[in-house]
């Protein structure tokens, strides 16, 4: 299209030039032409006047001469005029003969004018009308073969005397003929240099005028379109490229290429057209450092080269390539910051004009504006991006956030996130715009405590709580910290997070609630009520006032416990709990301390006596039976109670004093209140010197076994022994085993002690049969923490190995109590002793909660009954029934059944009687030491 624009532009150009050449040339070309014309006209006009004057002359001397008419003709008509003129004579006297030729070559002195010939007659006609001059007109001569009219000439005068119209006639063409060839000459003269100055304005035009314009004009598309590509460029990459086509397609430049600089490196980041042959030569001259662009990123300025002189032939070289003999880099720079360059490469130094040049600078200044919007808009997408990815976070965090402002009067809420809606139940949207007494959500006192941390412009964490919308409570911390700048007077803006702590919360609440209250009862716990005492011995001591500390313990609990199982146990103890802590006053509090152990605390007791009624009531309340699955269940506490100055100033003492005057309630026969007293104190000192030294006791060889014998009913005579744990201390004496014996339990050491037992018996028994006493059997008492142990049948297994007894002659005797609870455990481990091969009995059978049931699962072989039964069979009550019973039972389930503390004869007889098999008592022989029994076994026994 340019193309053609160029194209018509010329032509239009070129018709303009010939016009005007045209215009200027003609009125010259016209007034040469009308000046030889008329010359030429002149000239005829006056040689055939001069012929026809001549004519005149010859006719006047003819006539003189008194020659004829035929001889006038002759002579006239040879005269010849150019190459067709002639001499004519036409009869102008009136007669038949006017008009008629006398003279005329191509007709006779009869000849007329016929009528056909219209232009002779007419012609003939004005020359005779006229008498005189000379006339012009058109003739064409078909005689003579003319196609086309010429002008004619005749020159006339009447000839007075005769009449006669004397003319000579001829073409004009034919007397001006130099006039002619002079006027066509400067014709073709004109044309001439009307062609050459049409050719020469044209050129000129075109080379100063039209070139340059439409190279101007080239510039000033590519400036268009190039601003066309800055306005509709995504990118800074669509940019550039753009522009380098732009540059290349409507610039009709070799190249053109942008080189950016990012401070450190200069890389060339688009191209369009030869750059890259420009590029290629330019590396394989070697001349990479003169590189126009690189040029003008290091001067910083224009760098221009349209001359040979400008630079190196490398570089020339390269332009060559490339097509180029001019080259241009303009340094893009954005106000003082240095972008990169621009580099263009044109055909000809002349495509780089001043004018394009400027126009050029001009789209490298808009580029390098471009470049630098892009990156603005570019930075600005990615700011718009990352804002939006934050917004995104906000709107997505779990944790609230607020944004307060605290311009104006009152601090405003400008923004909440969803996480707000969700921990409050306010509407995010709502708050926003809103005052900050608009979180109504959050509690009066978290709202001070807010308000007041934004006044002092503190950042801070704060602890709130608040009622979701839904009712539900919520704790949250949270964290203030402005941000932005604030203002001269402090003002500015403050993030709120809000942490949702309300889990966290409740389990560290339920966390708390646990490590102070007692899970199964609700009740505080012993570490809560130690605070409270210590709490309570202050206010006491501050007041002058008493306190006292129960220790309340369920009587016979672990029975229920251990035959209705666990979960009922449960059930009484919380049951027992309420009802205890129904007792109370207002102000008193009932802990539990673990098991069926309770302590309860009275504070503000003015007289030492005081607490007595409150500890009745709860032990009445305790006494109303215990309804669990229908049945009846009736409990006896045993409460140990101690005061405040008077049995102790602290805590420890207090409770370890009520602990102590609550066994003492038990020793008493349970179901009691017993205060502390001083003899009680003493016995725990001597309760602790006997633990003190138990420790050391099996280590210092202090302990030793008695035999008690074992008889058999029917014969009397001795067939076993029941070794029992005796300890002989240095300075203590003979310390009871109902003494030492539990304490070991309780104090872990049972272990070790009950092992030297179970070696110490079996060797004694070996020797015994070394010694010929015969197969006796032994029993020995295994304790419920040794029974519990998963050695139990290992070590039984490895003594008797190393002692040499023979298994069936070791009896193991346990208690009802380890065979309830862990029934599955139980089975195995007395599984496992039976597999040994040693005999399992039953020890004190009676006084638990005695079930058949359990025994048919268990394989126990000996039945004892318990000293109680055995004792109270004499006074009359149904013990003897009772014991009859279970010597029955026992049959039935293939038991062997020994009765211990037989004393007397009649308990021997009944027992007998009820055929009972073997009896153990003092009756028969107190636990002896081992000779004694030996004697006593050698002799057969009693
Ligand atoms: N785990 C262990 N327990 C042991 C061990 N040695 C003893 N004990 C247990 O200690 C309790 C007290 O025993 P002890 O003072 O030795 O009393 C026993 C007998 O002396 C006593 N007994 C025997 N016959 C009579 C009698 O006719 N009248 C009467 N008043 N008392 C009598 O009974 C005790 C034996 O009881 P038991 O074991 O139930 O057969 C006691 O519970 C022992 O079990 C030991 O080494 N380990």
């Amino acid at each position: 299209m340019a193309e053609s624009a160029h194209l018509g532009l010329r032509a239009k150009l070129s018709a303009i030039v010939v016009v005007v050449v045209l215009l200027v040339m003609l009125p010259f070309v016209l007034a040469g032409v009308a000046f030889l014309d008329r010359q030429g006209r002149e000239e005829a006009e006056r040689e055939l006047g001069t012929i026809d004057a001549l004519v005149h002359d010859l006719v006047d001397s003819h006539r003189a001469a008194g020659g004829d008419l035929d001889g006038l003709r002759r002579r006239l008509s040879g005269f010849a005029i150019g190459d067709s003129g002639y001499v004519f004579i036409i009869d102008a006297n009136p007669g038949a003969n006017y008009g008629h030729f006398i003279v005329h070559p191509d007709r006779g002195a009869a000849d007329a004018l016929h009528a056909g010939d219209v232009l002779s007659r007419a012609v003939v006609g004005r020359m005779l009308a006229q008498r005189e001059g000379v006339l012009s007109y058109a003739w064409r001569n078909p005689e003579l073969g003319e196609e086309q009219a010429r002008r004619k000439l005749a020159v006339f005068r009447i000839h007075e005397e005769l009449g006669w119209l004397i003319g000579a006639s001829g073409y004009e063409d034919e007397f001006n003929r130099t006039s002619i060839a002079s006027r066509n000459g400067m014709v073709v003269a004109v044309v001439v240099m009307a062609a050459l100055l049409v050719l020469a304005l044209n050129l000129a035009i075109g080379g100063l005028v039209i070139e340059p314009m439409l190279r101007l004009q080239r510039i000033l598309r590519t400036l268009s379109r190039g601003n066309e590509t800055l306005v509709h460029a995504e990118d800074e990459a669509g940019l550039v490229d753009g522009i380098c086509r732009v540059l290349v397609e409507s610039g009709r430049f070799r190249f053109a290429r942008i080189a950016l600089f990012d401070g450190l490196a200069v890389r060339d980041v688009a191209a369009a057209g030869r750059a890259a042959d420009f590029c290629r030569a330019l590396a394989a001259q070697g001349a990479e450092d003169e590189d126009p662009a690189r040029l003008a990123i290091s001067v910083r300025r224009l760098v221009h080269l349209a001359d040979p002189t400008d630079a190196g032939k490398g570089l020339w070289a390269a332009a060559r390539a490339a097509g180029c003999s001019a080259l241009i880099a303009f340094p893009l720079m954005d106000g003082e910051r240095l972008l990169g360059a621009l580099c263009i490469g044109a055909a000809s130094p002349a495509d780089l004009d001043a004018a394009g040049v400027a126009l050029l600078r001009e789209l490298a200044e808009d580029l390098a504006f471009g470049i630098a919007s892009q990156r603005t808009v570019q930075a600005r997408r990615l700011a718009e991006a990352a804002l939006h990815l934050r917004e995104r976070a906000l709107e997505s965090s779990s944790d609230g956030v607020l944004i307060v402002d605290l311009h104006g009067d009152e601090a405003r809420l400008i923004y909440a996130n969803p996480a707000v809606e969700r921990l409050t139940g306010q509407s995010h949207e709502a708050l926003a715009g809103a005052p900050l007494s608009a979180l109504s959500s959050i509690d009066a006192a978290g709202r001070a405590e807010l308000h007041a941390a934004l006044a002092a412009r503190r950042d801070t964490v704060l602890e709130l709580t608040g009622r979701h919308a839904d009712g539900s409570g919520f704790w949250c911390e949270c964290s203030l910290a402005r941000v932005g700048e604030a203002d001269a007077d402090g003002d500015g803006y403050v993030v709120g997070v809000l942490k949702d702590v309300t889990e966290r919360t409740l389990y560290l609440r339920q966390i708390e609630h646990q490590a102070k209250y007692d899970a199964l009862t609700g009740l505080p716990n012993r570490s809560l009520m130690g605070d409270r005492l210590e709490q309570a011995i202050h206010v006491a001591h501050r007041h002058g006032s008493a306190l006292a500390v129960a220790v309340v313990d369920l009587d016979h609990f672990k029975l229920v416990n251990d035959n209705l199982g666990h979960t009922q146990g449960d059930v009484l103890l919380r049951e027992a709990a309420r009802r205890i802590a129904g007792a109370l006053r207002e102000g008193d509090t009932a802990a539990r301390q673990g098991g069926d152990e309770f302590v309860v605390l009275l504070p503000d007791l003015i007289g030492e006596q005081d607490g007595y009624p409150v500890l009745r009531r709860v032990q009445q309340a305790l006494a109303e039976p215990i309804l669990i699955d229908g049945r009846g269940f009736y409990v006896t506490c045993s409460i140990g109670v101690s005061l405040y100055p008077r049995d102790g100033d602290d805590a420890e003492t207090l409770l370890r004093n009520a602990d102590m005057a609550m066994y003492r309630a038990k020793e008493a026969g349970r179901d009691a209140i017993s205060f502390f007293t001083a003899e009680m104190d003493r016995q725990m000192q001597d309760r602790l010197d006997i633990e003190q030294e138990l420790r050391h006791a099996l280590e210092r060889g202090e302990l030793h076994l008695v035999y008690q014998p074992q008889v058999d009913a029917d014969s009397g005579r001795v067939c076993g022994a029941e070794a029992l744990l005796r300890w002989r201390h240095p300075r203590l004496g003979q310390v009871a085993p109902l003494r030492f014996i539990p304490l070991a339990e309780e104090l872990g050491l049972i272990g070790p002690i009950g092992e030297w037992v179970l070696r110490e018996a079996c060797a004694q028994a070996q020797r015994w049969r070394a010694q010929g006493l015969g197969e006796l059997r032994i029993a020995v008492n295994v304790s419920a923490r040794q029974f519990r142990e998963p050695d139990l049948p290992g070590r039984v297994v490895a003594i008797l190995a190393e002692t040499g007894l023979p298994p069936r002659l070791l009896e193991l005797e346990l208690t009802e109590s380890m065979l309830m609870g862990a029934v599955g455990r139980t089975e195995e481990t007395l599984r496992r002793l039976k597999q040994i091969g040693v005999e399992l009995a039953l020890d004190d059978f009676g006084t638990g909660y005695s079930s058949f049931a359990y025994l048919r699962r268990f394989p126990i072989d000996t039945l004892k009954i318990d000293q109680s039964f055995v004792r109270d069979m004499e006074d009359g009550s149904n013990a003897a029934s009772i014991v009859a019973a279970i010597i029955a039972m026992a049959h039935s389930l293939h038991m062997r059944v020994i009765a211990e503390g037989v004393e007397s004869v009649e308990q021997q007889r009944q027992l007998y009687e009820h055929g009972c098999d073997q009896m153990q008592g003092y009756l028969f022989g107190r636990p002896l030491p081992t000779d004694e029994f030996a004697e006593l076994a050698t002799a057969g026994g009693r």
